[in-house]
């Protein structure tokens, strides 16, 4: 695959999970531009990964072939307004990370331009254990589909969508659900430590609970999630009281709302911003 010169427009913790699964993939540093209205988190990805930074947009923009638009959804309207003022787009391949903001209304933010891609990604990128989701409209060519997944290979895996409100799916099941395990696993690190352990050793038992955990779902393939499930379940034993207690307190009902919770902001964001 040719190599391209990439921009990211925002400099925060989503594209700086990109750049640092981005350059230990072997991405030339030296093709990666990030801007950011302030130098502290420049100089850190400067120092960190050898990437080229810069506080204007405009010249963040101009460098790329690819501008991968990572800023905050709020102001994502305001920044594409900027940019088609003052950078000639024309032929370069938008991607936005942004939560919320549909394929549509990203075309109509970037002046009607339709060469346009949609993702979803998840901060395990930075160890190149990301998750993304993609949405091309059919004026998007297989050229730039192939680019772009290309790219995002690089930090995990990635998985491209039929339609863009399955996007909001890939928010809920990926984007923001690495926020809904560190939960968890604060939970049982608390309750651990409730019970006397350490925070230290509270924290290697969950962490390598559920480091192995993740591992067994993907060595085994053939295994529904529920025979996983029911092979740590001892018949009277102790994972059955638990198991019940999370049941008989709606976990499920309580994930799939949570989930649920998440698409619906998705949607608001849409209309909002
Ligand atoms: N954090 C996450 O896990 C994920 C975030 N996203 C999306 O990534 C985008 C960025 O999120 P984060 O990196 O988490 O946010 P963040 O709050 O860490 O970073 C936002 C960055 O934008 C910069 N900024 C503010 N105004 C700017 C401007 N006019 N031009 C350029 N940069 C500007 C800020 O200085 C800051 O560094 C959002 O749209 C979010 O929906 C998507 C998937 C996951
Ligand atoms: O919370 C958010 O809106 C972003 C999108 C997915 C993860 N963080």
């Amino acid at each position: 695959m040719q190599a391209r010169r990439l921009s990211f427009i925002g400099a925060g913790n989503m594209p700086r999970s990109i750049i640092s699964g981005l350059v230990k993939g072997g991405y030339d540093p030296k093709l990666i531009t990030a801007s950011n209205p302030s130098r502290p988190k420049l100089d850190a990805l400067e120092k960190d990964f050898g990437i080229v930074t810069t506080q204007s947009n405009h010249e963040a923009c101009d460098k790329g072939d690819v501008v991968i638009l990572s800023v905050k959804p709020q102001i994502m309207a305001d920044t594409c307004k900027d940019l088609i003022e003052h950078c000639d787009i024309q032929g370069k391949l938008m991607v936005s990370i942004a939560a919320g903001i549909t394929t549509g209304r990203l075309m109509e933010m970037l002046g009607d331009y339709a060469k346009v891609v949609r993702t979803m990604p998840n901060t395990p990128s930075s160890l190149s254990l990301g998750m993304t989701g993609l949405y091309a409209p059919e004026s998007v060519d297989l050229e730039d589909r192939d680019f772009i997944a290309f790219v995002l290979n690089h930090v995990g895996k990635t998985l491209w969508v039929d339609t863009d409100e399955q996007i909001n799916t890939v928010i809920a099941a990926a984007g923001s659900s690495p926020a809904y395990l560190f939960l968890f696993a604060q939970a049982m690190q608390d309750e651990a430590m409730a019970m006397g352990m350490s925070k230290d050793d509270a924290r290697l038992l969950v962490q390598q609970a559920l480091l192995g955990s993740a591992e067994m779902i993907c060595h085994n393939p053939e295994l529904e999630l529920s025979e996983l499930r029911a092979q740590v379940t001892s018949k009277g034993g102790t994972t059955h009281e638990a198991i019940c207690t999370f049941q008989d307190n709606q976990l499920e009902s309580i994930v799939s709302k949570a989930m649920q919770a998440a698409v619906r902001r998705a949607g608001e964001m849409a209309n909002d911003f």
